[in-house]
């Protein structure tokens, strides 16, 4: 399967995949980064998945979502009938279920289904058992039921059934996930947690305060990055899968379900703008328990409940996606440093008092501290927002970042009365300032590089504009947008910098797809510009690139026609937000954000 052949359902604690065929391919349970279950897509299906479809197994005639919701409607016109799959995970009561209901639309259609449950990241083979006429598989310290009238047979370590649905019929399928050492858990009435789920993701989009064109795909965007929060604790993942390459057949395979605090922070700029305060407040929450402690030991990203070791671990086990290895499990980059996450979490908390978060003493407390470390760290070497595997070096958007931090603090004493060192935070805004225009551009060229001293280009530069380092029409600004137009382009995407087979820019071999979240910030940048009809061009083709559902990756390759790496990808949808407002407002100001 293609990475664009899979929707998501999910329960704001963890997702599932589902593929096109109607075959759940990837769940990691109880949380998003827990071992899957399922693990069908990094390996094959002996790794763990759930087929249902009609007898036969081809992709569905139509998918879509149920309106406004994250309830999948998969259906599949046969030479017999139509017949329809619906799946949800109901938002989390006390176990993770996934639902399934088969619908006879019309005519009858025989179905068939086949449940390969592989604990531990698809390595461990669980003892089936029917109880009561329910099957449980139990493997170590997971269990799990599958409820249903349709009974399944064991063989050759699978469960099958095959069955037929006429039209008005409903069959349900529903697998809950428990600590093996607990009874069962009571059982779910399928049609009631339809109806709850349906309700429930109403009820979230009655809030959402987006207006104006693009209004679907923003919808769905925001939903995503709804699916991606984990509800307990308010922290948030970049993407529910991990190692979906950036690399088809390479080695850029790496473990998105963590919050780190760029992709959260920008996550949140993008639902706080869209009327969700509720969701900021309980990040603010998560992070100020997470970085609790010495502003020194700071992570540039935690678990979901603020887990501080990610070690990265190879599961020599699994193939990959289409035999891209490693599967790593685990994220050393968080031991990095990366300098911009001072700026984005400083950028978001002032956001969100703008927007009406109220005052929190312990929040600036800790930002307080945050500036100390950037006081005494800006001018170090990191690796920067892109996470480079190479030597740390001087990157301009770090340091762009740093004057963030110091900018939005200023602004916070200014406009709501905070207190703090003022004149000195003004004060090293400006020498960070006068360093980035003195050491981090090019004369001769007339375009900011990536780090100081060299002559790649990178397209996080972009952001200078968008966070207010200078106008819009500075000619350094323009300088720079046109040598990014330049040089980093591939087949009308943007790339985040010049990565080849040949070069070695990020310290990895290989090289990868155009970047979708720098694709956006373009669309801005244009809107900014008044080049209004560029940017519509570009942000419409850029919305091309999702798939039927509306789901984008990390990145799309332009030589396969394809998207590429972690899916689906908070980085790709905040910006698509952000980029469809930008196409709404009016002028070279930037958004606030
Ligand atoms: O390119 C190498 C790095 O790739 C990953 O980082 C990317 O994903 C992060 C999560 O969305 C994002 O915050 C970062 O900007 C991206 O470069 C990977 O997580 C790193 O371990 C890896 O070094």
């Amino acid at each position: 399967m293609r990475i664009e052949d899979y929707a998501l359902i999910g329960d704001m604690q963890s997702a599932a995949l589902v593929a096109r065929d109607g075959s759940i391919d990837w769940l990691c349970l109880p949380r998003f980064d827990s071992p899957a279950c399922f693990a069908a897509l990094l390996g094959s299906e002996r790794n763990g998945h759930w087929w249902l479809g009609p007898v036969g197994r081809r992709p569905a005639t139509r998918r879509r979502y149920r309106g406004e919701s994250l309830v999948l409607e998969s259906e599949w016109d046969t030479p017999t009938g139509t017949v329809r799959v619906i799946d949800f995970m109901p938002p989390r009561d006390r176990n993770p279920d996934v639902v399934r209901i088969v619908e006879g639309v019309s005519g009858s259609v025989e179905m068939s289904t086949q449940l390969r449950v592989r604990f531990d990241y698809g390595r461990i083979v669980p003892w089936v058992r029917r109880s009561d006429g329910h099957l449980q598989a139990i493997g170590g310290p997971d269990s799990v039921w599958l409820h249903s009238p349709v009974t399944l047979k064991g063989g050759d370590y699978a469960h099958r059934a095959t069955f037929t649905v006429n039209e008005g019929e409903r069959l349900p399928f529903v697998f809950t996930w428990h600590p093996s050492h607990e009874p069962m858990p009571p059982q779910l009435e399928p049609g009631e947690q339809l109806r709850d789920t349906e309700a429930f993701w109403a009820e979230w989009m009655s809030k959402c305060a987006h207006t104006g064109p693009y209004r679907e795909a923003v919808v769905r965007s925001l939903i995503t990055l709804k699916a991606l929060t984990y509800a307990p604790t308010g922290g948030m993942v970049a993407a529910p899968t991990t190692s979906l390459p950036e690399d088809l057949g390479g080695v850029r395979n790496w473990d998105y379900r963590y919050c780190w605090l760029r992709d959260a922070t920008m996550t949140l700029d993008a639902l706080i703008s869209s009327g969700y305060l509720e969701e900021a407040a309980d990040w603010r929450a998560w992070l100020l328990r997470a970085i609790a402690g010495r502003p020194q030991d700071l992570q540039i990203m935690y678990g979901v409940g603020g887990e501080r070791r990610l070690p990265e671990l190879l599961l020599d086990w699994l193939d990959g996606y289409e035999e891209s290895r490693p599967v790593r499990i685990g994220n050393e980059a968080a031991k990095q440093l990366q300098l911009d996450v001072y700026g984005e979490v400083m950028n978001c908390l002032y956001v969100a008092s703008e927007r009406g978060l109220p005052p929190d003493d312990r929040a600036w407390t800790i930002q307080r501290e945050l500036l100390d470390y950037v006081k005494d760290h800006w001018d170090e070497p990191d690796e920067g927002l892109w996470e480079v595997r190479g030597p740390r070096r001087h990157f301009v958007h770090s340091k762009v970042m740093c004057w963030v931090a110091l900018d939005r603090a200023v602004k916070h004493v200014e406009r709501f009365g905070r207190t703090g060192p003022v004149e000195k935070w003004r004060e090293l805004r400006d020498t960070i300032h006068a360093e980035i225009c003195d050491k981090g551009f090019d004369t001769e060229r007339g375009t900011f590089t990536q780090s100081y001293g060299s002559s790649e280009l990178d397209s996080a530069l972009l952001m200078i504009p968008i966070v207010g380092f200078l106008p819009i029409d500075d000619p350094r600004v323009t300088g720079t947008v046109a040598a990014v137009e330049k040089e980093l382009m591939a087949d009308g995407f943007v790339l985040r910098y010049p990565v080849a087979e040949d070069n070695d820019v990020d310290g990895l071999p290989g090289a990868e797809g155009a970047f979708l979240a720098c694709s956006f910030w373009l669309v801005e940048v244009m809107a900014m510009q008044g080049r209004r009809d560029e940017a519509k061009d570009l942000f419409e083709r850029l919305l091309g690139l999702r798939n039927d559902v509306g789901l984008l990756a990390e990145e799309y390759d332009p030589r396969f026609r394809r998207l590429v790496g972690n899916f689906p990808q908070a980085f790709s949808h905040v910006p698509l937000i952000h980029a469809a407002r930008a196409l709404t407002a009016d002028g070279a100001e930037p958004m606030p954000r």
